[in-house]
Formats: C-alpha cells, sequence, structure tokens
C-alpha cells in the first residue's frame, strides 16, 4: 500500500469498545453489531462470539480481551473498518481495560433501561474519559416491561455529565437501534490520527500463547507501519523479534500484508514467553525506533496470595507443569515453591485479585486434572522490624515474632458502592464491620446512593462483594481501587492442632479483634475437622500466649459397625463413600484436615 491509499483507509477506521455493567447486555450487542455488518453470519454464529474461553462463558464474564475486524457501508454510500474490542468486565482487570481503551478512539456506553448506572460502568466511564474517549450512551433492553429510558437519559446527564440527548435507545436482544449504533459510530467517533510514515508504535493490549505460532500479541498501531520480516523492539523489556505474520481477527484469523495507523489486530513472532509482550508496553521498529513510548506502561502487580498444594503429594511436578503451562498466558500470575510443614511441597501464587486467584485454581483441577488444597488468601503486609529493616510479607506464617517488629503496615482500597437508599444501613453495618473508613455519601438520584469508604484489602478479598449482595438483595454494585498502605495493629495467631502449629493455619488479624476471632475459629475447626481415632485439641494463640481452645472428641466406635450383617457390596459402599470424603483431606501431622479447614478463617462472618 503506498501512503495515500494508507491514509484514505485511516479516514474511514472507526476503534470502539463497549463499557456495561454486568448483565446490561454488552456481549449481545456485540453480537448484534456482527450480524448486522455481515461479519458473522447468524448461521454460523455462536452465540457471544467475543467471550471465547468455556470457563468464561460459563461464568458468564469475560476474561480476556478480543478485537474483532467489521466492515459497514454506511447511510452515505462509503465503506468503514471498524475494530471492535473487547474489554474484561472485572475489576480485578482494570489495568486491561484501561489499556484496551486506550487502543480506541470512542466507547459504546450500554447502561440498562430498567437498572440505570451501576459502580463498575461509571469506573470504566472514567477510564475512557481518561483516555479522551468520544462515549456514545446507548439504553440497551428498552423492551422490558419495567425499562424507563428517559430516567435512565436523566442519570447519565447527573451523574456522568454526559449529553444523552442523542442516545440510542436499543434491544439488543430484539435487534432494534443497532444501524442507529452503526451510524452514529461513523458521525461521532474520530477517525484515527498518527502518520504511516512514522517509526512504528504499536500499543500492546492483550496477548496469549498458541502453540504453533508462538505468543500473538494484539496490537492497536498509534504510528507507522508494521509487516512480515520487520525487526521489532519491545521498549519495555527491549527484547527484539522478527515479525513473521500480521492480521487481523474477522473474528476469525486473517492475514494481513501490513498493519497500519489505526489497525488493530496481531502480529506473531516466534515469542515464546508471554511476559515479553506486557500489555500496555509500546512496540516499535528495532531499526528505526520511536524516541519514546505511548504513555500509561505499568508493570501489574499481584495483590493477592496463597497457597496451592496438591492433595496428592507425588503431584508436585504435575501442579509445576500446570503453572507453567498457565502462566505461559497470564503474564500476571506469579509463583514460586513454597514448604510448609503441615502441607508438604507446593507454591505460593499471586493473583491480580481473587476473580483470578479462582480462575487459575479452576483451570489447574479442571484442565490438569490436579486436586489443590488452597491456603487462605493473604495480601501483603509491609512489616518494619526493631531494627529498621523493612520486609514484605505475603504469607502469615513467615511473619516475624511480635517482639521484633515495630509495625505493621497493610494495603488500603478505596471502595465505591452504589444501592437503594434503603439499604444504606446494612452496607454501612458491613463496612464497619471490616474496619471501613466512611468517607463520603452522594445521592445519584432520589433513591440512589453512592457510598465511599476506605477500607483494608484483606477485609475485602474474600467474600465481601457476596456480603454485600447478600445484605442487599443483590442491588449492591461495587468498585474499588488501592491507595496505598496504612500502619495498623496487627498480630499473627498461630493454630495449634493436637499440640502442634499448623503453619498453613496461621492468620494475621487486627488485635481489637484477636479475641473474638480466635474463640470463633477454633470453634469452626472444631465442627470443620471430623472426629478421629483419638481426641484433638485444638488452640489459637498469639506468639506463646493461647487464646482460645476447644477439643475434637474421638470416634471411638469403627464406622463399618454400623453395617450389621455381612453385605460386602454395602461394606464396600461404605468405604468408597468414606474415600469421597477424604478427597478434599490433608493429613496433617496425626489430624486429617478438609479443605474447608483452610479457608476457615475467611469465613468466620457467615455464621
Ligand atoms: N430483554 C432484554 N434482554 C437483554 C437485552 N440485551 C441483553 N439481554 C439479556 O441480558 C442478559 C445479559 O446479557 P449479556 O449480553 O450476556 O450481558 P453482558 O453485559 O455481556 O454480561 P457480561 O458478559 O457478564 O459482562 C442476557 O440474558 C441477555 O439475553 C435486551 O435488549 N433486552
Amino acid at each position: 500500500m503506498n501512503h495515500d491509499e494508507r491514509l484514505a483507509r485511516q479516514k474511514n477506521i472507526r476503534n470502539f469498545s463497549i463499557i456495561a455493567h454486568i448483565d446490561h447486555g454488552k456481549s449481545t450487542l456485540a453480537d448484534r453489531l456482527l450480524e448486522k455488518t455481515e461479519t458473522v453470519s447468524s448461521r454460523e454464529m455462536k452465540s457471544q462470539t467475543l467471550d471465547s474461553m468455556d470457563l468464561e462463558r460459563e461464568r458468564g464474564i469475560t476474561i480476556k480481551l478480543n478485537a474483532v475486524q467489521l466492515s459497514y457501508t454506511a447511510k452515505n454510500g462509503e465503506e468503514y473498518t471498524f475494530h471492535l474490542i473487547d474489554t474484561p468486565g472485572h475489576v480485578d482487570f482494570t489495568y486491561e481495560v484501561s489499556r484496551s481503551l486506550a487502543a480506541c478512539e470512542g466507547a459504546l456506553l450500554v447502561v440498562d433501561a430498567a437498572q440505570g448506572i451501576e459502580a463498575q460502568t461509571l469506573a470504566n466511564v472514567y477510564l475512557a474519559l481518561d483516555n479522551d474517549l468520544e462515549i456514545l450512551p446507548v439504553i440497551n433492553k428498552i423492551d422490558l416491561p419495567a425499562a424507563d429510558p428517559d430516567k435512565v437519559k436523566q442519570e447519565i446527564e447527573d451523574v456522568i455529565g454526559l449529553d444523552a440527548s442523542e442516545a440510542v435507545h436499543a434491544s439488543a436482544k430484539a435487534g432494534i437501534g443497532i444501524e442507529e449504533i452503526l451510524e452514529q459510530i461513523v458521525e461521532k467517533v474520530p477517525a484515527p490520527t498518527g502518520d504511516p510514515e512514522a517509526p512504528l508504535k504499536a500499543l500492546i493490549f492483550d496477548s496469549h500463547y498458541d502453540q504453533y505460532k508462538g505468543v500473538i500479541v494484539n496490537i492497536r498501531i498509534v504510528e507507522g507501519t508494521v509487516k512480515p520480516g520487520d525487526k521489532i523492539r519491545m521498549m519495555a523489556t527491549g527484547k527484539e523479534f522478527e515479525v513473521i505474520e500480521t492480521g487481523v481477527f474477522t473474528p476469525n484469523i486473517s492475514m494481513r500484508d501490513e498493519l497500519s495507523v489505526g489497525d488493530v489486530g496481531f502480529l506473531s513472532a516466534a515469542i515464546k514467553n508471554v511476559g515479553d509482550t506486557r500489555v500496555g508496553d509500546t512496540i516499535t521498529n528495532a531499526k528505526n525506533p520511536a524516541s519514546e513510548p505511548l504513555p500509561g506502561y505499568r508493570r501489574l502487580n499481584p495483590m493477592v496470595f496463597c497457597g496451592l498444594y496438591p492433595i496428592d503429594s507425588s503431584k508436585y511436578v504435575d501442579l509445576r507443569e500446570a503453572l507453567e503451562k498457565l502462566e505461559l498466558n497470564d503474564s500476571a500470575l506469579e509463583y514460586e515453591a513454597e514448604t510448609s510443614q503441615a502441607l508438604g511441597f507446593g507454591y505460593r501464587c499471586g493473583f491480580l485479585g481473587l476473580l483470578h486467584m479462582e480462575i487459575i485454581q479452576e483451570r489447574i483441577e479442571r484442565e490438569f486434572k490436579i486436586d489443590l488444597i488452597t491456603t487462605a488468601p493473604s495480601v501483603i503486609y509491609n512489616v518494619v522490624t526493631t531494627d529498621g529493616k523493612e520486609l514484605k510479607v505475603d504469607n502469615p506464617s513467615m511473619m516475624p515474632d511480635a517482639q521484633k517488629i515495630d509495625h505493621v503496615e497493610e494495603p488500603y482500597v478505596k471502595a465505591s458502592i452504589m444501592v437503594p437508599n434503603e439499604y444504606v444501613g446494612s452496607v454501612m453495618e458491613l463496612c464497619q464491620q471490616k474496619r471501613g473508613n466512611f468517607k463520603t455519601m452522594d445521592y445519584l438520584d432520589a433513591s440512589r446512593v453512592n457510598i465511599i469508604y476506605e477500607l483494608p484489602l484483606a477485609e475485602i478479598v474474600y467474600d465481601f462483594f457476596d456480603q454485600l449482595k447478600s445484605g442487599t438483595k443483590g442491588y449492591a454494585s461495587f468498585d474499588y481501587e488501592l491507595i496505598g498502605y496504612k500502619t495498623s495493629k496487627l498480630v499473627k495467631m498461630d493454630i495449634l492442632l493436637n499440640g502442634e502449629q499448623v503453619d498453613a493455619l496461621s492468620f494475621i488479624v487486627h488485635r481489637d479483634f484477636s479475641y473474638e476471632r480466635g474463640k470463633a475459629i477454633v470453634e469452626k475447626l472444631k465442627n470443620l475437622i471430623p472426629r478421629q481415632q483419638f481426641e484433638v485439641p485444638v488452640q489459637a494463640a498469639i506468639g506463646q500466649k493461647i487464646v482460645a481452645r476447644s477439643t475434637i472428641k474421638s470416634i471411638g466406635k469403627n464406622v463399618l459397625a454400623k453395617c450389621y450383617g455381612g453385605d460386602i457390596s454395602r461394606k464396600r459402599k461404605l468405604l468408597e463413600k468414606q474415600k469421597e470424603g477424604k478427597k478434599r483431606m490433608k493429613q496433617v501431622g496425626s489430624v486429617e484436615v478438609p479443605q474447608e479447614a483452610f479457608m476457615a478463617v475467611l469465613k468466620m462472618d457467615e455464621d
């Protein structure tokens, strides 16, 4: 392609993504847009093409980003190339959302006509505004009897300050308003600016590992062009590669001779490690490099850590192989070998958040068939010792002795919670329980408020959102961002079973709650750990001091005694049942401990 051809093409490119709260209809709308532009014929269209992983489909959430090229002949008779960039829908992946938005000039803001704006929508709208995107409001689900588009329009204007007078009234399900959305994209989303002759600047917004091609990097070309044979350099890591293929997704892989300004597609370059293709990094030409990278690159740091141990210790090597494979596709996953006295050999793993952690655990169990014991997730504590050293502790059992600690700092988040008025009381009660500091409360309209709290990350990592949802009948929406570290009065609590300390059960607790927690946990463990052949004392201790104690009585009787008579098949059944129940147990010293016990400390508030 020559310069003029590239410029002519560039003029008719429109890059956009869809911002929506979970369930407001993002995937359904994306499918309609694909259908209307005949990118995918309705016959071959699997429902919700953009969510590619099985796990995603099952959970109904979008984990990985994807981009698809559509062509649209507008009413003005001209042909346009659209790139629709998908964004993950969960707070754990906020940084990836921000990078995929940086690859666009516009965004459709999809709001459910019956639900109105939610916290997550707002957070993503702000990300879009930070990236100077043109935002086109779309009021979806107008077919619902409870739809109130005018109210939602007003809300968009009042809360976000966007002009919603031209918001499209749509029903992704019924196919209403789809053409109007496409026309608005043509008219309102700006064409990409940038010089196709300038040194290459391509933004990486996603990557994944392919068995045959190596890492496939999803990129948006901001300046310059790239084609097979070019030598490229990753500006953050300095690594260099030779481009093998360039192309776009339609949504199937479709090769192109080059990618130029405004294009959103992929390249492959025999890259073996996704770690070399960091989201947010800039790819440039190695021979004729750009003087500086695109703004906004940030290294992703895991925020939540836990130990993963195979129940069957002989699967330790398999677990390592599983983690190695998963890491190929997930540069945010971190792991290192660790040994626990109680659980043996395993791995300490770092995740972006709880959802990320659950996804990895589930994949290891499902795809690699390894049963796991997972220890309670922990955040990273900053521990300052009396001799002035600073330690980062992500495993409670590694916390130094209390007399060696000057003070401990823990990560805090700013949480924004949107709820209808009548639930304000229960939200505040929950946040108070979780050691939250109330900040502000703003009315969104006559019936809904946005409540801001500062909370310790450790208190929300586990089931805060679940509790919030059940306390508000599902009406609350929740979003948070990390704001830094604060000093807290934290102590390590150890658990002793049969007089032996179990390192994998240690946890960090606020001193003011430590007695209560100690008492609650020993009771909980007493109920979770099955009776053994002998009596087992359960104790909670801070340092040398025992703060709570309880006892698991012995069983005494043989289970088989229940099977009167000599029916062998019945006996076998009973033994099998027992074995089944044992699957998730781990022998810790002389005691068998079930998986639930390791999570017990987190689930305390449920009782
Ligand atoms: N009545 C009605 N239902 C719709 C409409 N659009 C989507 N839905 C339904 O709303 C639900 C959620 O739609 P999705 O498209 O999966 O929502 P999403 O925003 O992609 O959700 P995540 O992938 O979880 O982020 C589905 O059951 C859809 O069938 C609409 O216009 N009208």
